[in-house]
Formats: structure tokens, C-alpha cells, sequence
């Protein structure tokens, strides 16, 4: 589902002139497989988000090969990775990333009209996604008149709504209390088990980690040890 080979990447940081190298991925290699909860921790400035960001193709990596779904995605041009994504990946973030002017519906359909459906399909589509993960009562609210749990959901259903097989998760549960993470964890794994989607999630948060199947450590640079939990 998802196979990173001998992926590095390497920022230059500094004045013009005055540059200065910063290995962040040295050599990365892993192997995820299709409906699995992959957890990556690690030290802040380890190197997660910048991983995430190569498989999601925000950034290049400068040597190693990605294949997402069976398909090479190292060297798709931007548009070509932004159709990819659109049909393909869903990303999940810390700070849920809501567009403040539009409810919880139209922030959840608006993958739908850049993709170009029809408004009584994006209607149904919305419709049964908001009723999956639990938000029924709120689809005129605002992001600002949900909770953090309530926010979360928004994003979650925004990022399964063009039906994605990888989801991407930057600190899902980064802003919630440990009540309102509990209910996001559970959400993940129901979503998990009942669509078959595979998730990449970043955390600091153990229990997050111990809820996945696999657990990878981000250290100098590199991947280390898979641990197995117990889900
Ligand atoms: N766009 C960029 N330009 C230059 N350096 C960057 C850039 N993005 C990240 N870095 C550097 O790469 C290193 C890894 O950053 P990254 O955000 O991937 O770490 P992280 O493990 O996700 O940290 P955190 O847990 O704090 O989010 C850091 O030293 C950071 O300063």
C-alpha cells in the first residue's frame, strides 16, 4: 500500500551564500500494508512531519523511490500528485484545518466540488459521511461553534469523503483532552476495520502509538525498531 526505498531528503538552511546542509531523512525505508494503523514517533525535529509531507509528495525526496497503491509517485509533476492525492489520500491534522466561513457540511463537501460531483450526489455523500462519525446534530455549525472533538470529526469526515484508501494524521489528537482522544482513537479503528483504510499517524502521545498495529520510531534520521501492539 505504502513502500518508501531509500528515501532522503535534505533541507538547506540559512542566508544565500551562507547555506548550510540539514540531513532530516537518511536513508528512510518502510513498508505498510494495506489496512494497517502505522504509528510513527519521535523526537520534535526528528523528522515526522517531513516524512509525512514526502509521502503525501509536498516535498521530494531527493534520492529513494514511493510507491502509494501501486503506483510510482516519486516523480509525479505537482498537478499529477494533486490528482493523486485527491482520489487517493486523505489527511487528517493537529489543528483540523477548517475554513472558518463555511459549516461543517460545506467544509466536508468541498473535496467533493473540487472534484467535480453533482450537488444531490455531494448531498447523499456528505450527508452519509456526517451520520458514519457522528455529527448529524451539527452539519450548519461553524468551526467555531464545534467542540475540539467535534472540529476533529469535521476534518476526519472531510478526509474520507472522496473515499482515500492511505489516510495521512499529523498529531490527530494533539489539541483534544484525553476523554475527547479516546473517542477520535476509537473512530480511527472503527474506520480502520470497517473500510479497510490505512492509516500513517504521527503522534507524541503513546497511547496514540500503542493503539496502532505497527509503532516505527523517527531517530537521526532514520526508522528504527517496529514494535508490535496489541490491537
Ligand atoms: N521547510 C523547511 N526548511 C528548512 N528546514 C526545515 C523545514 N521543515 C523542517 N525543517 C527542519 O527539519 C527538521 C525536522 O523537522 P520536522 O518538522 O519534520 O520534525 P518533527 O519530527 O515533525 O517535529 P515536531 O514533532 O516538533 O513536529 C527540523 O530540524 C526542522 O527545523
Amino acid at each position: 500500500m505504502i513502500t518508501l526505498t531509500n528515501i532522503c531528503h535534505t533541507f538547506s538552511i540559512g542566508k544565500k551564500g551562507q547555506e548550510r546542509q540539514v540531513p532530516v531523512l537518511k536513508d528512510v525505508n518502510l513498508q505498510v500494508e494495506s489496512g494497517e494503523i502505522v504509528a510513527i514517533v519521535g523526537k520534535s525535529g526528528s523528522g515526522k512531519s517531513t516524512l509525512l509531507n514526502t509521502i503525501a509528495g509536498f516535498l521530494k525526496p531527493d534520492e529513494g523511490k514511493i510507491v502509494l497503491n501501486h503506483k510510482d509517485t516519486t516523480h509525479l509533476s505537482e498537478a499529477e500528485h494533486a490528482k493523486f492525492r485527491l482520489k487517493n489520500v486523505g489527511f487528517i491534522f493537529q489543528n483540523f484545518q477548517l475554513m472558518p466561513g463555511l459549516t461543517a457540511f460545506e467544509n466536508i463537501e468541498l473535496p467533493l466540488k473540487i472534484q467535480g460531483m453533482g450537488k444531490n450526489a455531494r448531498f447523499q455523500t456528505v450527508r452519509k459521511i456526517m451520520e458514519r462519525v457522528g455529527l448529524n446534530e451539527v452539519l450548519d455549525h461553524y468551526p467555531n461553534e464545534l467542540s475540539g472533538g467535534q472540529q476533529q470529526r469535521v476534518c476526519i469526515a472531510r478526509a474520507l469523503v472522496t473515499n482515500p484508501s492511505i489516510i495521512l494524521a499529523d498529531e490527530p489528537t494533539g489539541s483534544l483532552d484525553s476523554e475527547t482522544e479516546k473517542e477520535i482513537l476509537e473512530l480511527i479503528q472503527s474506520l480502520n476495520q470497517s473500510l479497510d483504510l490505512t492509516f500513517v499517524i504521527i503522534t507524541h502521545d503513546e497511547e496514540v502509538a500503542n493503539s496502532a498495529h505497527k509503532k516505527y520510531r523517527m531517530h537521526d534520521g532514520q526508522l528504527q525498531e517496529a514494535i508490535y501492539s496489541a490491537v
